[in-house]
């Protein structure tokens, strides 16, 4: 490589050094720099002046190929030389695949400035190599070595015992630091080239550091101001006493079998007072490791908009402030940002941390108060990526088979104002990412705060997801989404779904097993899921869980089980508890019963933050989808040409044709190493799950792998005793990298008598949804005041089957312990298609919602303002008297825009009269609620249920189908 730098024509006049370093400082400009970093990383050649690209160019460039920089820049290199650089090229390229698995921070640690560190973006394990960072070894003549040390800028000059001489570490792989107590560790990669093999556990956010040499910061590296040192109190951190002591030794440099770096630093006589020492650390007491660490976290930022000072104060710097990249879509973003801060505005400014990543509270600032928003390195990295910091993911580009596509043309996707609120925020109109070929794929649960109206570009309609709507109202640690009374609630339509009941197209996925052969289903099936789900967001490893269940004394177990319950307290306080379900221990029992033994696997959710890590070892059952986004995890359909995901056309080839060019190692092949290569299944939310290890594809969004689609519409909170029911979690499929869904059902199921044409059975959890629910679903206001009757009409269509006596049974959701139910239901049958009214009676016994989230005084009614606040769920099941199928249907009740006082009467009587139509007895059961203090079941006039009569109802309505009952109609 050198030498055919020194063959060039056009570059003998500089010295190896110049031509190297300046590879690297326009490289590093141009991949680190340029890319929303808010500081310059330390150069080679002291007049460098950067890259003449801006972002924009920066942008268009990296994924497309067509680097107009560098065409200029290589313009009279010879070939091999274009080729020395574009191998250069890659190595910094690396850094931005979805594998790699960390990025450029920034660190004030060595010099109170800020300097370049590697920041994990990803859990390793040790052992793993981290291939992605990828660093040459050039070697220095005499002359160069010199020039470089008088210039002060050796900072990336090792000694290399190989070649015997001093060496230029460069790359990106330079920008990993030293640590006395390192987690990673230098491999070599044929003669010149380098990467780290990582030595300990790396959590996500943490600094990767390489332990460089022994004296590489002067004697024993006595000048090291790692964090090491630091806590250790050694290095530069050891005292003046401690320094008499030790300091015995004036050994030169020892050398390292990788490489070192003769200490071109003072020596610890010298003064020191040129460092920078963090103004916490000098104030933190010598035993303050907690405080230590946070001070040494504190230092070290991740790219992009990290400071808060830098934040926002430097309009240079601000992550949201419009570039000049006349894109549309992001100033149509900057204008929503700056709306919502218009509208959040007060006069006391709360800070509001966006709950986008863990580290969310050292990015933001009081700005992104009361709004949606992702911190600045998120916002970052999601400018690069497309993605939520720290993900990155892949998109086969042609991931779907011929008929997936085909199947999805005829099925509507849901437009952007359909998108759940996080969807929305994460689509369009924020820019496009950097790096087109990345999923969405944010494994971490961005919470939003949306109590301000977005502009109407933004799709004012907030889309009540079953799960998220109601959660979120009742969960404010999940999520805080709060609502206005002017943004009008919905159910959200569940995209048509195409359906799968051939089990041999279904794509069996995650499962070692084989799934237990089902007793025939139904000819046609939809499934909403709506049970415990088996979901990881964070990287699990078996052997935890393995470790766990296995090797755990008696004591352990029941420590850790008193941890688990502690940290799922503090998630879910007992009183804010939203996933509680009343009677679920017998449900499940019964369900078991019936089922044959159904085993229910209910493990984690787990998002990014810290104490939620912890779970992960603790069996604690936190399965929240509410606070689901988007979850995929690759893997490649075997046996077809896809079998290697690879990037988007748009990543320059070179990625795929990367060799170190005298190393043996093929870096391509690391990719099998990679998350791409993982089993691979799509969580998306309000989706459709398969059951028995069959994932079918539901045909309704493209980033969903087809064929192995899979989604969760909600999960309950399983209680910790249910762990004790839980004998094979060992068993439970694990991807390295992320999710995990299992349904198992364990022995025989039975399937229900005749399911009727347009529910599928669903031999779990039983709960089947309407195929297609009502658009006229709607749902009447309610009085939610406290201690009122909150009455509802409720109206569903569907096709079931004929003959069946059915029973609606209406249930409070979470929510039912604090509802005592009357219940009135009517099912009328006609041959094909029943309409199923209902008006139900909830009499409220707690104040709703709850007090947690808006607490309504006792003993006066809610304000109109607190009664907007909450849409109330209601689930009801249909359910045929036999037992067997039930059809569960959410509905939100909206709060009305006016409401009108319920007199206290009403509570007593009949709730239900239909202003229209000859009510008549119906010939179905009517069940009595089986909650308590329900009154007894009344007999309740039916309306004959028709599309007629329903048309009729509708019109009759002033919000639904159905015409609000006033209490006197009883
Ligand atoms: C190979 S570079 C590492 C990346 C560097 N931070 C940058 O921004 O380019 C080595 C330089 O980082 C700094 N450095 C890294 N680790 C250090 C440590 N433990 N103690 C003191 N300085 C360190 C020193 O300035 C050193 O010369």
């Amino acid at each position: 490589m050198i030498d055919a730098i020194f063959e060039s024509r056009h570059i003998n006049h500089f010295s190896v050094i110049r031509v190297l370093s300046r590879y690297d400082d326009t490289l590093a400009s141009y991949f680190v720099d340029s890319l929303y970093l808010w500081y310059d990383t330390l150069r080679m050649n002291g007049d460098f002046v950067g890259t003449t690209t801006d972002n924009n160019e920066t942008e268009k460039a990296l994924p497309t190929k067509h680097l107009p920089y560098f065409k200029d820049f290589i313009q009279g290199f010879t070939p091999k030389q274009v080729t020395e650089f574009t191998q250069h090229m890659k190595r910094y390229l690396f850094m931005f695949r979805p594998n790699a698995g960390f990025e450029v921070g920034s660190t004030s640690r060595y010099t109170g400035k800020p300097e370049a560190c590697l920041l994990a973006t990803k859990e390793w394990k040790a052992g793993e190599q981290v291939t992605c960072c990828l660093g040459s070894i050039a070697a220095l003549s005499e002359q160069d070595d010199l020039k470089l040390k008088s210039e002060g800028r050796d900072f990336s000059v090792m000694v290399s015992t190989r070649k015997k001489c001093s060496c230029l570490f460069l790359g990106p792989a330079r920008f990993m630091n030293h640590d006395c107590d390192s987690n990673c560790e230098f491999i070599l990669i044929g003669q010149n080239a380098i990467t780290f093999r990582v030595q300990k556990d790396i959590h996500i956010g943490e600094e990767m550091t390489v332990f460089y040499a022994e004296h590489y910061f002067g004697d024993n590296n006595c000048e090291c101001l790692c964090s090491s040192c630091e806590i250790k109190k050694q290095g530069h951190f050891l005292t003046s006493d401690e320094n008499a002591i030790t300091d015995t030794s004036d050994s030169d440099i020892t050398i390292d079998e990788n490489a070192t770096r003769r200490s071109g630093r003072k020596r610890k006589d010298i003064s020191y007072k040129d460092y920078y020492v963090p103004e916490q650390v000098k104030k933190s007491r010598p035993d303050s490791i907690q405080l230590l660490r946070k001070t040494i976290t504190d230092n070290i930022t991740s790219p992009l908009v990290m400071q808060k000072k830098q934040l926002f104060c430097d309009k240079d710097l601000d992550p949201f402030r419009p570039r000049n990249d006349s894109l549309d879509e992001l100033s149509v973003f900057h204008d929503w940002i700056d709306n919502l801060s218009d509208i959040s505005d007060d006069d006391e400014p709360e800070l509001v941390i966006p709950k986008c990543c863990p580290q969310a509270k050292e990015y933001c600032t009081a700005r992104v108060r009361e709004r949606p928003n992702l911190c600045g390195r998120c916002n970052r990295h999601y400018q690069i990526y497309g993605l939520l910091w720290p993900m990155r993911k892949i998109r086969k580009p042609n991931g779907r088979s011929k008929k997936q596509k085909e199947s999805s043309k005829n099925i509507s996707l849901p437009t952007q104002s359909t998108l759940p609120v996080r969807q929305q925020l994460l689509s369009p109109p924020m820019p496009a990412p950097l790096i087109h070929s990345f999923v969405r794929v944010p494994s971490i649960t961005p919470i939003y705060t949306m109590n301000v109206t977005p502009p109407t570009h933004v799709q004012p309609l907030i889309y009540a997801e079953p799960s998220i709507h109601t959660r979120s109202s009742i969960h404010p640690v999940q999520s805080n989404v709060q609502y206005t009374p002017n943004i009008h609630y919905t159910t959200t339509q569940s995209a048509p779904t195409v359906r799968s009941t051939d089990s041999s197209k279904a794509t069996k996925l995650i499962m070692p097993r084989p799934p237990k052969p089902l007793q025939p289903q139904p000819t046609t099936s939809t499934t909403t899921f709506s049970e415990p789900l088996v979901i990881s967001t964070w990287p699990l490893d078996k052997s935890i869980l393995k470790m766990h269940t296995n090797n755990l004394s008696a004591k352990q177990k029941k420590r850790e089980r008193a941890l688990a319950f502690k940290l799922k307290r503090e998630l879910y306080p007992r009183d804010k508890e939203p996933y509680k379900l009343v009677g679920l221990d017998a449900e499940i029992k019964e369900k078991q019963e019936r089922l044959g033994g159904l085993q229910l696997e209910n493990i984690y959710l787990l998002d990014l933050r810290n104490r939620l890590k912890k779970i992960v070892s603790h069996r604690c059952v936190v399965v929240d989808t509410s606070s689901l986004p988007l979850l995929e995890i690759g893997r490649p359909e075997q046996g077809t040409d896809d079998e290697h995901i690879t990037y988007d056309e748009r990543i320059p080839n070179i990625l795929d044709t990367y060799t170190e060019d005298d190393s043996s190692v093929d870096l391509v092949d690391t990719e099998e190493n990679s998350v791409s290569h993982k089993p691979f299944l799509n969580i998306t939310k309000n989706k459709h799950v398969s059951v028995n290890d069959q994932l079918i594809d539901d045909g309704t969004t493209e980033n969903v792998n087809m064929a192995e689609g899979i989604t969760v519409q909600h999960a309950n909170l399983v209680e910790d005793t249910q762990f004790k029911k839980h004998k094979s979690i060992e068993k439970v499929p694990f991807l390295e990298k992320g999710i995990i869904v299992k349904q198992e059902p364990v022995g025989p199921i039975e399937l229900p008598p005749s399911p009727s044409q347009n529910y599928v059975f669903v031999p779990h959890q039983k709960q089947l949804t309407l195929n297609k629910p009502n658009e006229d679903n709607t749902y009447h206001p309610l009085d939610t005041s406290n201690n009122a009757k909150i009455t509802a009409n409720l109206q569903v269509h569907g096709l079931i089957e004929r003959g069946v006596p059915n029973k609606i049974v209406f249930r409070g959701s979470e929510e039912t312990s604090r509802f005592t139910e009357h219940e009135h239901v009517q099912v009328k049958q006609e041959p094909e298609e029943v309409t199923i009214e209902a008006c139900i009676q909830l009499e409220t016994t707690e104040h709703f919602p709850p007090p947690s989230l808006s607490p309504p005084p006792r003993s006066r009614s809610p304000s109109p303002q607190q009664q907007h606040q909450s849409p109330m769920k209601v689930s009801f099941i249909l359910q045929p008297t036999n037992e067997s199928p039930r059809v569960e249907q959410c509905v939100y009740i909206n709060k009305p825009t006016k409401l009108k006082p319920r007199k206290k009467s009403a509570r007593k009587g009949c709730p239900i009269a239909p202003p229209r139509k000859e009510p008549f007895e119906s010939k179905q059961s009517i069940v009595r609620s089986k909650f308590r203090d329900a009154p007894p079941p009344r007999t309740i006039p039916v309306i004959p249920s028709s599309k007629e009569s329903t048309r009729q109802c509708s019109t009759n309505s002033n919000i639904g189908p159905f015409v609000p009952i006033e209490p006197n109609n009883c």
